[in-house]
């Protein structure tokens, strides 16, 4: 948690100018008041003008200073939050992506997306509503202090007694009535947005078991937590504002009754001096509300940093493989493939096995293969034997035990970005983005013309299909909603062609799609591969013919 503030906090050097043009105007504010509250009464005892002029020139520099100085101090510390909140962005999505997507799986995606925006928002308030107003708070107080001590030290030892109380007391009071749900307010927001994604992603599920009331309640309820304790977080808020103004006033009073004394007393207190002794209370205490109401913020910022902390792990599980550490450092990235894989290499696996984050057995053992190019190997075996396990291993989002090569050189010893240039995945389900087809296809390879799309959705056999919906701007949907299966199964297969990966995995492209059509869809596949030498491993329930492989693979049952 401390290390995510401290990535929060903008550097010194962005930081200074916005804390000291903050100080500067809290200072001209309380000055302004002390200025014309003594020009004011200076003014009744009407002395010769040259005795007001330094005042007046005071009172209108102070007046102007002010506003200056605010309007700086929000462009600077606004500045400098927004700038290290982007950096932050940027730092905790970096710490996350290796984890994608073997180690998220048992993440709740609402709760993740609210710890990523939410709660990162939330951290910008650390600079700007904390340590801003505490640092400017601190300052102005100590020199209003003194600044009052300086005209009648028994004022300014008043003055200090009623700040420490009222700020004992006001601290104590929020924290009874809303420190619990400041510290709730994150992760009640978390819940909800889970609970709401959940419903809206699951709505036809729902709709058709019946149990679309009941989640609402669950809904309702948790948006009900939230409720109560955003209320009650404002309840704390309302009464810490009433006791200040209390103290505020309590604080003028006990000004008065220590003033009115010096008067006539040995002090000899001026007129005007009694009047700033007195007012001054008044506007400090505008600014030492700053105080509870940042440990108010500091204790919901404090939750959302824990939150975004448990969101990005400090180290990535020993299942995954790291995405830097096999980098060279001093060379390109693509260093290793021109000098030791070749662009259409063999790959070799040697009894591989391989587990998921946080299981103790393994999801896959003694996996023997070679897929040199043109191959195309047919891998079968039970549900659950751990094929799809196998697949994720084979572009790395899994780490293996065995020996897996590529060309002879072991893929623990390369990057797992170099291994997914060679090695590419068509998964169970594939992923479309809510976009056209275009888009779902162009991402695979940005430079490609509309000519190279249409031709490759034409060997997919989705070329009239497309033409007839409107051509390659045509939409897909939210998650493929638009297509049906085999149509998703198929631009997958386009895209990995467009990809032009050497090794393709493809597993499971019938599972969405009757069996005639997966007869097709596997023999359209297996066709293209061998027309572009590519090599295929098949994962597959179904029996494939004999002229459209070259070996057959069959993983035992799951492992234990
Ligand atoms: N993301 C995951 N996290 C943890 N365990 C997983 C994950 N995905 C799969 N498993 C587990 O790994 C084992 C193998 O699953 P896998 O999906 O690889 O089998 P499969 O042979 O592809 O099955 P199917 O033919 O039904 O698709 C199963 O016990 C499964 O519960």
């Amino acid at each position: 948690m401390r290390a995510v503030l401290r990535l929060a906090q903008p550097p010194a050097r962005r930081f200074a100018p916005g804390l000291a043009a903050g100080v500067l105007s809290a200072v001209f504010a309380v000055a302004l008041l002390a200025s014309s509250a003594w020009l004011i009464t200076r003014a009744a005892e009407q002395p010769p003008v040259m005795f007001l002029s330094m005042a007046v020139v005071g009172v209108r520099a102070f007046a102007l200073g002010r506003s200056a100085f605010r309007y700086l101090e929000r462009l600077a510390s606004h500045d400098a939050a927004f700038r290290q909140l982007a950096d932050l962005r940027v730092g905790i999505f970096s710490r996350i992506l290796p984890l994608s997507p073997a180690g998220l799986g048992g993440t709740s995606r609402g709760d993740l997306l609210s710890r990523l925006v939410r709660d990162v928002d939330d951290l910008q308030d650390f600079p700007l509503r904390v340590v801003q107003p505490l640092a400017t708070a601190g300052i102005l107080l100590s020199v209003s202090v003194v600044g009052v001590w300086l005209v009648l030290p028994a004022a300014g030892v008043t003055l200090a007694l009623a700040l420490l109380v009222a700020g004992l007391i006001a601290t104590v009071t929020s924290s009874a009535l809303s420190a619990r749900s400041e510290r709730q307010l994150a992760p009640l927001r978390g819940a909800l947005a889970g609970e709401v994604l959940e419903v809206v992603e699951n709505l036809d599920v729902l709709s058709a078991f019946g149990a679309l009331d009941a989640r609402l309640a669950t809904l309702a309820a948790a948006d009900d937590r939230l409720r109560r304790a955003s209320l009650r977080r404002s309840l704390g808020v309302g009464v810490q504002g009433a006791v200040l103004s209390l103290f505020a006033g309590l604080a003028t009073v006990a000004a008065l009754q220590v003033g009115i004394p010096a008067l006539s007393g040995p002090a000899g207190l001026s007129g005007p001096g009694f009047v700033v002794v007195v007012l001054v209370p008044m506007a400090v205490f505008e600014v030492f509300g700053m105080i509870p109401l940042a440990l108010g913020v500091w204790r919901q910022v404090r939750s959302s940093a824990a939150r975004v902390a448990t969101a990005v792990p400090t180290s990535v599980p020993t299942e995954i493989p790291a995405e830097s550490v096999t980098e060279p450092t001093d060379a390109p990235a693509d260093a290793m493939s021109t000098t030791s894989v070749s662009a259409h290499p063999v790959l070799e696996l040697t009894d591989v096995g391989a587990r998921w984050p946080g299981s103790v057995t393994p999801a896959v053992t003694g996996i023997t293969l070679r897929l040199a190019p043109g191959d195309r190997v047919h891998l079968a075996g039970p549900s659950g034997a751990g094929k799809t396990t196998l697949a994720q291993t084979l572009v790395r989002f899994l780490d293996y035990t065995g020996s897996y090569r590529l060309d002879g050189v072991e893929a623990r010893t390369l990057a797992p970005a170099e291994v997914r240039r060679r090695v590419g995945l068509c998964e169970q389900r594939p992923w479309l983005f809510d976009d056209s087809i275009r888009q779902n296809l162009l991402f695979a390879r940005t430079t490609a013309t509309d000519d190279d799309l249409e031709a490759v959705l034409a060997r997919v056999g989705l070329g009239e299909w497309a033409a007839k919906r409107g051509g390659l701007d045509a939409r897909v949907g939210e998650r493929g909603a638009l297509v049906s299966g085999g149509q998703a199964q198929r631009i997958a297969l386009a895209r990995a062609l467009l990809a032009d990966f050497a090794v393709l995995i493809v597993d499971e492209p019938t599972a969405n799609v009757d069996e005639a059509q997966g007869d097709v869809l596997v023999r359209d596949i297996l066709v293209t591969a061998a027309e572009d030498g590519r090599a295929v491993l098949l994962i597959s329930h179904t029996p494939v013919p004999d002229d459209l492989i070259t070996a057959r693979v069959v993983v035992p049952g799951p492992a234990r």
